[in-house]
């Protein structure tokens, strides 16, 4: 049975549901809410206001050029470890169920999964490694702003679907008006894969690039839920599906069973970060070199 137990704390009359493989998924975050709740998250102005700027400025210029400046790789030299110590105070403006510093969520993801996965080890530094792309906003890395870092993400050059969250905002993107990206193939293809799509800039696509460049020993699964994890409208809402081949159905599974752990494992409760280090210290030394290029 797969079940997780440390998960953010539950209200007294939650009844826990159950899906087919044993995974308990809470009912509140903790802040007594439902998960994902977008329209009245206690952080609702700052998660807002997040997305309203990310849906204005994320054009497909914007994400062609900042994508291609992040490939050069040639910002700092830094381990793993290193990186992840960065967000040690950094907290996701985005996320309306977490206001922790996202070195905990990290590990509480982590951790979470370690528990229902024991032999996976890949699956554990996965869960580590998911949202240290992060750094991005960090001044040795361009100080970008979060709406260039966090929240979900979607593809640009082809039209919005009506799912992805506080949707209203993209009628200010200038792409929204424009007949070469806001058709539903835009600047696609039917089937074309997932690798061809350029996604709105942030942490998930950018972790894949240092990830891949630095020669990674990570299976493909691991790279593909890293890539992909925020792709909330695709992997939660199935949207999108006609820009999918057959290799992405395939790999979406682990994205959905990633998701479990990265969404209800947030909680107010700190995990002890030197207790749990040598650990996670000994995945990364087995998957990555010492010192990546970022
Ligand atoms: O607010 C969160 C957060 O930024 C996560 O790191 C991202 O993966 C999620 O998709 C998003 O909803
Ligand atoms: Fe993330
Ligand atoms: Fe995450």
């Amino acid at each position: 049975m797969i079940a997780v137990e440390n998960q953010a704390p539950v209200s007294e009359n939650a009844i826990p549901k159950e899906a087919s493989d044993g995974f308990v998924v809470p009912e509140s975050n903790a802040f007594g809410q439902s998960f994902r709740d977008y329209e009245s998250t206690v952080r609702l102005s700052i998660v807002e206001n997040t997305y309203r700027l990310n849906h204005i400025n994320q054009t497909y210029d914007f994400v062609k050029r900042t994508r291609e400046e992040y490939a050069k790789l040639n910002k700092v030299e830094m381990s793993i470890w290193e990186a992840i110590e960065l967000l040690d105070s950094f907290v996701d403006e985005s996320d309306p169920d977490l206001e922790e510093p996202q070195i905990q969520h990290l590990l509480q993801s982590a951790e979470a999964i370690r528990k229902d996965y024991p032999n996976e080890d890949w699956m554990h530094l996965t869960a580590l490694i998911h949202d240290v792309g992060k750094v991005l906003y960090h001044s040795k890395f361009g100080s970008l702003p979060q709406w260039a870092v966090v929240g979900d993400t979607h593809p640009v050059g082809c039209a919005f679907d009506e799912s992805i969250c506080y949707h209203k905002y993209f009628k200010e993107n200038p792409d929204y008006n424009n007949p070469a990206y806001n058709t539903k193939l835009g600047v696609y293809s039917e089937g074309c894969g997932l690798e061809n799509v350029l996604m709105s800039w942030g942490h998930d696509d950018y972790m894949y690039m240092v990830a891949k460049a630095n020669g990674t020993t990570l299976p493909s699964a691991a790279l593909f839920t890293i890539r992909y994890h925020s792709f909330y409208p695709m992997h939660t809402e199935g949207a999108y599906k006609y820009l999918m081949n057959e290799e992405d159905r395939e790999n979406l599974k682990w994205v959905l069973t990633f998701n479990k752990y990265d969404l209800y494992s947030k909680s107010n409760v700190h995990i002890d970060v030197e207790k749990v280090k040598p650990y996670y210290e000994s995945l990364i030394k087995k998957y990555f070199p010492e010192k990546l290029r970022w």
